[in-house]
């Protein structure tokens, strides 16, 4: 496919597996093969979900953010197929063969060492720092939503809750309460709605957190948080449980060996008020510090 090219024409494109469900659809791997002799490239094609109107609107929104990205530690969108006469369209991206980092860490948490753990955290960093120049609030940051795209280079992928700020105001704030996890929200998220580049750092923070937990389910931020609320989940709704904790100062554990100069990293990036956390600029000029500090 010539890397200019947007247009995929979907006889060209044929469907090879499910990869998964994200934000507004369900992606699939392909290969685009013109030629007809399975000499084409695999590319990850993202179905809008049938009749429902007012995701198109959102989804072209979604494709035109995705083609003025351009960054190393950001999936690539490579163009969209109209299907059924331009009523229906999809996201053509990159495929990123090692899948996403959550699976990728825990099958490979042996021989992963804090030094590669650190270039991932530093490139989602750098990423998010690009995002933060183009004005975008991702959303949803979370090591599911981070793909792997060989043994020494991670990207920031679904982009399907990314807003852009407007010209005037440094954030982003929902009508009603929108549909990231909330275990990966900010105060300000979870009592009022508010999005910002901060909000997305808090997120980050859990993010390392998952990272050097090896994205081990059994102490991932949800059942962290699950356990410390306790079963005594009465009437006051789940997110009220945690902005409580939260604002009493409760924050996830340190992971099993991790390093504390990681760990006093994430605490700041939890920090409670969004004014006093630290920008990604400021994460990653620490990661530089840090890889040369830091051996493993
Ligand atoms: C919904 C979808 C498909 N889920 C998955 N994608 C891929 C997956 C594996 N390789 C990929 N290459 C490109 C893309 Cl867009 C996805 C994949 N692998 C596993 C998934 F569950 C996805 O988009 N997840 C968000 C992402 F992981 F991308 F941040």
């Amino acid at each position: 496919v010539p890397h200019d090219q947007t247009l995929f024409e979907e006889r060209h494109l044929c469907y090879i597996s499910p990869l998964g469900k994200g934000n507004f659809g369900c992606v699939e791997l392909c290969r685009y093969d013109p030629l007809g002799d399975n000499t084409g490239e695999l590319v990850a094609v993202k179905k809008l979900q049938p009749n429902k109107g007012s995701n198109l609107e959102d989804f072209q929104k979604e494709v035109k953010m995705l083609s003025v990205l351009h960054c190393d530690y950001i999936v690539k969108y490579r163009g969209v197929c109209y299907s059924m006469g331009r009523l229906s369209m999809s996201l053509v991206m990159e495929y990123l063969p090692y899948g996403s980092l959550t699976g990728y860490v825990w099958t490979n948490r042996h021989n992963i060492t804090t030094r590669r753990m650190l270039l991932f955290s530093s490139q989602i960093c750098k990423g998010m720092e690009y995002l933060q120049m183009q004005r975008y609030v991702h959303r949803d940051l979370a090591a599911r939503n981070i793909l792997v795209a060989n043994e020494s280079l991670v990207k920031i992928a679904d982009f399907g809750l990314t807003k852009v700020l407007p010209f005037d105001k440094e954030y982003y704030r929902l009508s009603q309460p929108g549909q990231s996890p909330l275990f990966w929200l900010a105060p300000e998220c979870l009592n009022e709605n508010k999005f910002s580049h901060k909000s997305d750092v808090w997120s980050f923070g859990i993010v390392l957190h998952e990272l050097f937990s090896y994205c081990d389910n059994s102490i991932n931020p949800k059942r962290l948080c699950l356990q410390e609320i306790g079963q005594n989940v009465q009437g006051t709704s789940l997110s009220m449980h945690l902005a409580n904790m939260l604002a009493s100062n409760w924050r996830l554990p340190a992971p099993p060996n991790c390093p504390l100069q990681v760990y006093s990293l994430m605490k700041d990036c939890w920090t409670y008020d969004f004014d006093k956390r630290p920008s990604f600029s400021d994460l990653s000029n620490r990661f530089m510090c840090f890889r040369d500090l830091i051996a493993g």
